[in-house]
């Protein structure tokens, strides 16, 4: 029986899975880390708590298998990705905190950038947008605000990555400086056409080249985990087989190879994904196009949407207003009445991300009459996460259908938000196609997984993957398209409402 170890760095927790070759979970830990908010909207995290809470819960999973940990095959990395890390190469020590992809300390970069008039070239190169959402000014913040930073990254002294850049440093003992495409392809500065880190989009952010990491395919050898780091029970020279940004990866544990298929991870923003195939698709509907997780030297892309608040939605009614104990009991509330009776609720707490790209919007509920209660507003909370989550795939499907792709037929979902059925039952209303749950919902590890297996010989192809693919349950959509369109129609109304000056 071969095994596979997926670490799944997030943002607000490290996790390690062990999974079996059928895709099924073995062993599993998980462990949070402190946010750090030094300033109104600064995000950082303290890299190596990073690294000591993804190696706990490594170690504390093979402590769990014991002897058996000799079958694991191969480890897997998974991340959330944009997070920027600096390090030095020869003592290890990160220079700064890691600036999370939360952060907006860099929007005067971006705005001064896009004054200049480079956003047609950045867009065109990388497929993003210039938003402080990605690496690329976030590292150049560090070069700016570091005292002797830039003069020392050119003297070859100081190390770039993303998180994943950051694990693989540490769990190789400092040997091996790497990076995936998909992860690559989230910094500002990968060309995700060619594949390579682009001179001139280095020269515009005054990013040195030799703080950058080597560049391979999601599925690749890596290198070895070096000896002890893992523990007693950690397999001697384990290959690090497998690498990919988390929304990447879930693309791919949802067996989402083939241009059209997509999924939304539905947690505490929910991330849209579709394969678009071999080919780079701009989008004309506010969405990115990035790399999606690539096996091999072969190229692949996704179209990409993410909706800042999703699940943090239920947090709000949680911890603010205090109308639910827990994030699950969101659902029986919500379920106490037919429907929200006129009430929309545009969770814009942080702005709006695509297809809307609004970051003035801020929240709104619409639509109170004398006769709203608690559970209105909370039926409407759970249905904005539909809401727009549905005006992404819109987006997508007029994307798709302009790069020649056939409609999207279903949605495949995961995350934490998903195990709400009424919020499923709704999303298949609002979309009209079925939206798919699968059995193992944890895809982003599973994803690189599958990532690190296919590089070990565990897996020889994709189709033996995707026939590993298991659906728990299928929500098929009920309301009438006209109903439907109504609906969206309101919404669309409420969101201008949300974004009036
Ligand atoms: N039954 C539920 N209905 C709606 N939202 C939920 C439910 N259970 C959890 N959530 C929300 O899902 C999010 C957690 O999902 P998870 O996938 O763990 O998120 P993340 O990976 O972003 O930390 C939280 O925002 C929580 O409020
Ligand atoms: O860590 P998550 O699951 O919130 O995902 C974060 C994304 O990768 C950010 O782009």
């Amino acid at each position: 029986m071969s095994y596979l170890l997926a670490l799944d760095q997030g943002t607000s927790s490290s996790r390690s899975i062990v999974f079996d070759r059928d895709g099924h979970i073995v062993a599993m830990a998980q462990r949070e880390f402190r946010q750090l908010y030094p300033q109104p909207g600064w995000v950082e995290h303290d890299p190596r708590e990073l690294w000591d809470s993804q190696r706990a819960t490594a170690q504390q999973v093979l402590a769990r298998l014991g002897a058996e940990a000799r079958a694991i095959a191969a480890l897997g990395i998974t991340n959330q990705r944009e997070t920027t890390v600096v390090w030095e190469r020869a003592s290890g020590a990160p220079i700064y905190n890691a600036i999370v992809w939360q952060d907006r300390r860099t929007e005067p970069i971006c705005a001064a950038l896009r004054a200049a008039g480079w956003e047609p070239l950045v867009q065109d190169k990388t497929g993003l947008r210039l938003d402080p959402y990605f690496s690329g000014t976030k590292l150049k913040w560090i070069l700016d605000h570091v005292p002797h930073a830039r003069s020392r990254a050119q003297r070859g002294e100081l190390a770039f990555g993303t998180v994943d850049s950051w694990l693989i440093w540490q769990l190789t003992g400092g040997r091996v400086h790497a990076t995936d495409v998909s992860n690559a392809a989230r910094t500002l500065l990968f060309n995700v056409r060619d594949n390579r880190w682009d001179e001139e989009l280095l020269r515009v952010l005054d990013i040195p080249a030799e703080l950058l990491p080597a560049v391979y395919p999601s599925s690749h050898p890596y290198g070895e985990v070096a000896a002890g780091v893992l523990g007693e029970y950690g397999p001697r020279g384990l290959p690090i087989a497998g690498v990919a940004g988390d929304q990447q990866a879930a693309l791919f544990g949802q067996a989402c190879f083939r241009p059209g298929l997509a999924k939304n991870t539905y947690g505490t923003g929910c991330f849209m994904l579709m394969h678009t195939g071999a080919r780079f698709q701009p989008s004309d509907n506010g969405l990115l196009t990035t790399s999606a997780a690539q096996p091999s030297t072969e190229r692949a892309y996704a179209l990409e949407g993410s909706v800042f608040v999703g699940g943090a939605v239920v947090q709000w009614l949680r911890d603010g207003l205090r109308a639910i104990a827990t994030s699950a009991e969101v659902e029986s509330l919500a379920a106490s009445v037919p429907d929200a009776a006129g009430v929309m609720f545009v969770p814009a707490f942080t702005g709006l991300g695509a297809p809307y790209w609004q970051p003035q919007a801020r929240g709104a509920i619409v639509g109170l009459t004398r006769g709203t209660t608690v559970a209105h507003i909370a039926r409407a909370a759970v249905e904005s996460i539909a809401f727009q989550s549905a005006a992404l795939l819109q987006a997508m499907s007029r994307d798709a259908e302009a790069g020649g792709a056939g409609p999207v037929a279903e949605l495949r979902v995961d995350g934490g938000a998903s195990a709400n059925n009424l919020l499923m039952q709704f999303q298949a209303d609002l979309l009209g196609i079925p939206v798919v749950r699968p059995q193992v919902i944890e895809t982003t590890a599973l994803g690189v997984a599958y990532l690190a297996g296919l590089q070990s010989g565990v897996y020889r192809s994709l189709d033996e993957i995707a026939a590993l693919w298991r659906q728990e349950r299928r929500f098929w959509p009920t309301l009438p398209r006209s109903q439907a369109e109504a609906l969206m129609a309101r919404w669309e109304h409420a969101v201008r409402q949300a974004t009036a000056p």
